[in-house]
């Protein structure tokens, strides 16, 4: 494995009677874009705050590149996305990334930053006139000013359009491509599936699965035969039916079965394709709840 940037081990996170991070324990390798998927209130958030020293664990152990993370050693070498970016409404966006920059002893070109998250039209705007998605797009742009190693993007698209979404989806593979290491929360299970190579899902404080995210979805044993059908006749193995655009999606344990029924129905159909269930099925299996959207 490569070389460990971070870990948590047996850490645990109260707040009063609420157990909000019950006995985890997770390791991030360089060079992964790991993926942290829960149910509002699992625990997400607080992990990530553990993680990069804005709360202490009240049991166990965090380290950030071998040091607490409080550590000003550490943290030069990590940048961070919260959930919310309290910027004063007259900074303008190029003195907000130059002012973030100037805490670091090599940051990144501003330019190049601006350019990577789309700013760069926007860089004399005051932060209060921008839109909520250039807003979101410069919170995770500064998470990157002091071309850290690792960075933690707490659920860094939520309110992002499409293309918002695919701006920041490039920004992060880039960074990912060129060694950077990322941690990753979100509600959108496809950007997990998207982005990630490993996924940690957390239910209520707890890891509950730890994995690549093929492995995951192969974990339910579930597939998709996907088809163009006309109507779908009623036919035993089914376990759901979704519909997107003019493709109709049979869940099913047992893919060879229902094609064969689905033949002997005589309904015509085309574009057969048949896939591994999807991480979303995993993570309904595995926290026993609709996912947190
Ligand atoms: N400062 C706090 N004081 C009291 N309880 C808290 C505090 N922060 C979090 N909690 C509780 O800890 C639990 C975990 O919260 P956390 O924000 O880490 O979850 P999350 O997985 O990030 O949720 P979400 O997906 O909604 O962002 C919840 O029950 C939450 O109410």
């Amino acid at each position: 494995m490569n070389e460990v940037l971070a870990r948590a081990v047996g850490v645990t996170r109260r707040y009063g009677d609420v157990t909000a991070v019950d006995d985890v324990s997770i390791e991030i390798p360089a060079g992964q874009v790991l993926g942290l998927l829960g149910p509002n209130g699992a625990g997400k958030s607080t992990i990530v705050n553990m993680f990069v020293g804005l709360r202490r664990p009240t049991e166990g152990r965090v380290e950030l590149f071998g040091h607490n993370p409080r550590d000003v050693v550490a943290r030069r070498r990590m940048g961070v996305t919260p959930q919310e970016t309290g910027l004063p409404q007259t900074v303008r966006v190029g003195e907000a990334v130059d002012f973030v920059a100037s805490h670091f002893p090599d940051p990144i070109d501003t330019d190049e930053l601006l350019a990577r998250f789309a700013l760069t039209d926007v860089v004399r705007r005051q932060t209060g006139g921008l839109s909520g998605g250039q807003m979101r797009r410069l919170a995770v742009a500064l998470a990157f000013v002091g071309k850290p190693d690792l960075v933690f993007l707490d659920e860094p698209t939520t309110g992002l359009d499409v293309e918002g979404r695919h701006t920041l989806w490039a920004g992060i593979r880039e960074f990912n491509a060129g060694g950077g290491t990322v941690v990753l929360t979100s509600h959108y299970l496809d950007e997990v599936e998207q982005l990630a190579e490993r996924v940690v899902i957390i239910d209520r404080g707890r890891v509950v699965a730890d994995d690549s995210v093929e492995a995951l979805r192969r974990l339910t044993g579930l597939q998709r035969v996907s088809v163009s059908i006309p109507e779908v006749p009623p036919l035993p193995g089914v376990e759901g039916v979704e519909h997107a655009g003019d493709r109709t999606h049979l869940v099913t344990h047992d893919a060879d079965q229902l094609v064969r029924d689905l033949v002997r129905s005589g309904i015509p159909f085309s574009g057969l394709e048949i896939h591994a269930g999807s991480l979303e099925d995993a993570f309904l299996a595995l926290t026993a709840k609709t996912p947190a959207v």
